[in-house]
């Protein structure tokens, strides 16, 4: 049966990203026989550009009917100055309304090769092994916002944050099993010293836990977590938090391994599925050749794992990635004498030769 891929490279260093990814997915299916078929589709600055929207209908609907979706990055300083409304990262945001994508999984794996790449010490960062579970549709991100009004005299600007029970109950429930296919604990992240949303998303939290015995959960105010990532982050398993939360500890807990370039994501949804990297378009080495793709084609890994099914094809990409690392590959964001420099090509071309 054909499994159809629509891939939307977006901008910046999304192209040559996205790229690589593919590449290592024909490969993959010369191998196992998949039956992939690829179709590419426009979004962020780059369809602004072109249609006058960052999310043009025919993207969305694309969207919508693939098997799985494989995006790269949205975003630019020459995008800066368009109206809200029509941002490039509207683009990420929509799709993942339009798709429904209520869970963002962010897996922090610290390969032991790059343990020296760290900011963190060897000994505190050796064995970090944490899925971060994202609520990717609610909470401030959707909330009501006003870009600018006029209150008591002076200018202001506001977002609203809001929660239902039904958002934090399928998210926590997501985690829950998660946790039951890795080692049986959840923490859960929140401020609920402040924020209403936080004490409502906490009860719930403590209610779904009560109906999972076999899971330890357990409780942390947000700035408390930021902290206890960079001194002890071996004691996670799952984290599971609200959407702009998620957001800023995934990014924190990606340079455990050493770079943002290595760490992928899945959005999973009940129509189909996104894979993207957590980082964004990279404006500063777009264009260059030299973006390390292996974010990237780890969230292919992804896409052949959780749509279709295809988990010795996922095992087969993570390992081509790991002898590649092995073998002292590194992209420039990684590189230190010693080691073999690769540009974003070179390195494609490394994987693919691991893919068995
Ligand atoms: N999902 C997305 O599309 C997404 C995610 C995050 C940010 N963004 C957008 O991307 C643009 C740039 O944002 P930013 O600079 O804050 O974050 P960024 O993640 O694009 O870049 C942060 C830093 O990490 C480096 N980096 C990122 N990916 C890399 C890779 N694969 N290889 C090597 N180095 C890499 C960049 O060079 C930069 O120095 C903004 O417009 C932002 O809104 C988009
Ligand atoms: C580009 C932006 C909308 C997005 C987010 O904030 O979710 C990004 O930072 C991410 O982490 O995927
Ligand atoms: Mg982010």
């Amino acid at each position: 049966m054909e499994k159809h891929i629509v891939v939307i490279p977006g901008d910046g260093i999304g192209k040559e990203i996205t790229t690589a990814a593919v590449k290592v997915l024909k490969k993959i299916d010369e191998i196992y026989h998949i039956g992939l078929t690829f179709e590419y589709q426009y979004a962020g600055g780059t369809a602004y550009d072109k249609f006058g929207t960052p999310l043009p209908e025919n993207t969305i609907e694309a969207a919508k009917k693939a098997s799985a979706v494989l995006f790269g990055a949205v975003g630019g300083t020459q995008w800066d100055s368009v109206e809200p409304a029509l941002r490039p990262e509207k683009a990420v945001l929509g799709l993942r309304k339009a798709l429904g994508l209520y869970v963002n999984l962010r897996p922090v794996k610290v390969q032991k090769e790059l343990c020296e790449y760290s900011p963190l010490k060897p000994e505190i960062v050796t064995g970090s092994d944490i899925l971060i579970v994202r609520e990717l549709i609610g909470g401030i991100y959707f909330g009501d916002k006003c870009e600018s009004e006029i209150h008591n005299g002076v200018e202001r600007a506001w977002d609203l944050e809001n929660y239902s029970v039904p958002e934090v109950e399928r998210i926590t429930r997501f985690a829950m099993e998660a946790a039951r296919k890795r080692k049986n604990k959840v923490t859960s992240v929140d401020k609920s010293n402040v924020l209403a949303t936080s004490r409502l998303w906490r009860r719930t939290v403590t209610k779904i836990a009560a109906q999972n015995p076999d899971i330890l959960v357990d409780n942390l105010y947000v700035d408390n977590c930021a902290m206890q990532l960079a001194i002890r982050p071996t004691q996670f398993d799952v984290i599971v938090t609200g959407n702009l939360f998620g957001d800023i500890l995934s990014d924190e807990a990606a340079v455990l391994g050493g770079s943002i370039g290595m760490m992928p994501s899945a959005s999973i949804g009940e129509l189909t599925s996104l894979y993207e990297p957590i980082h964004g378009s990279a404006p500063d080495i777009a264009g260059k050749g030299i973006a390390n793709p292996l974010a990237t084609i780890l969230s292919s890994a992804m896409l052949l794992r959780y749509s279709l099914e295809e988990e010795s094809a996922a095992c087969a990409v993570e390992k081509a990635v790991d002898a590649a690392l092995e073998e002292g590959w590194r992209t420039p964001d990684l590189y230190k004498d010693g080691f073999k420099k690769a540009d974003t090509n070179t390195m494609t071309e490394v994987v693919l030769q691991y893919i068995k």
